[in-house]
């Protein structure tokens, strides 16, 4: 049976080098890794970029946040229910870009869940972590912000946080994935973060804004 979750989830974030061709690019080299290697890779493009991703590459795709809402009037908010039927497997929310409140982050997850979409709920530490996986989603990412967009692995500059955020996360419900983010960007990151107890990474700029992003993918899955 084909794994149902990604080991690497590529947010695109907004950067310039995250929409359009180049995203296409991404994607398809997402795709050529994952398919040589059998490591499923995830990706997080923009809004717009949710359907052509899905129609044209056979991975999973997130959306980066959904609003706390129900179909009904309300403008300019992101619908669950539109994101799945756009072709999202799944959602990110809480992202340390995009925080949320506890009640907002409650909504977001229940609206997810109902419109069958996978669940990521982005932390920034431990105790978070820990009143996260009260809301049972599918993931806990841990990433703690002044890393993030940095270069500097969170599997090297900061491993407690991995480690300590995944027995918190797992003494609560074994069943949530653990993700570790920030600083991401070779095989050898991969690797730390799994051995600390991780069920895989979401990364960003080590591929969105890489020269090559295959190369950097194919050193990502080099050593699980
Ligand atoms: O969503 C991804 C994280 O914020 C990590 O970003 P980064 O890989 O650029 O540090």
């Amino acid at each position: 049976m084909p794994e149902k979750f990604p080991t690497i989830i590529i947010n695109f974030k907004a950067y310039k080098e995250g929409y359009g061709h180049r995203a296409h690019s991404i994607a398809q080299a997402a795709l050529n890794v994952s398919m040589e290697s059998g490591v499923l890779i995830g990706i997080a493009p923009g809004y717009m970029d949710i359907h052509p991703m899905s129609n044209h590459y056979n991975l999973p795709v997130y959306a980066q946040h959904i609003d706390a809402i129900n179909p009904g009037a309300h403008t300019g908010h992101i619908l669950a229910g539109a994101v799945r039927e756009a072709g999202a497997t799944g959602t990110l929310i809480n992202h340390s870009e995009r925080r949320l409140t506890l009640a907002d982050i409650s909504g977001s997850v229940k609206a997810a869940k109902e419109a069958n979409l996978q669940t990521i709920v982005c932390t920034n530490d431990i105790l978070t972590s820990a009143a996260a996986a009260s809301f049972s989603p599918d993931f806990i990412a841990i990433e703690p912000p002044e890393l993030i967009g940095s270069g500097i692995s969170v599997a090297t500059a900061d491993p407690e946080i991995i480690e300590n955020s995944v027995t918190a996360v797992k003494e609560k419900n074994s069943s949530i994935r653990v993700l570790a983010g920030a600083g991401i960007s070779t095989g050898e990151c991969v690797k730390r973060a799994i051995e600390l107890g991780a069920d895989g990474v979401l990364l960003a700029s080590g591929v969105v804004k890489a020269d090559d992003p295959e190369k950097v993918l194919r050193s990502l899955v080099s050593k699980i």
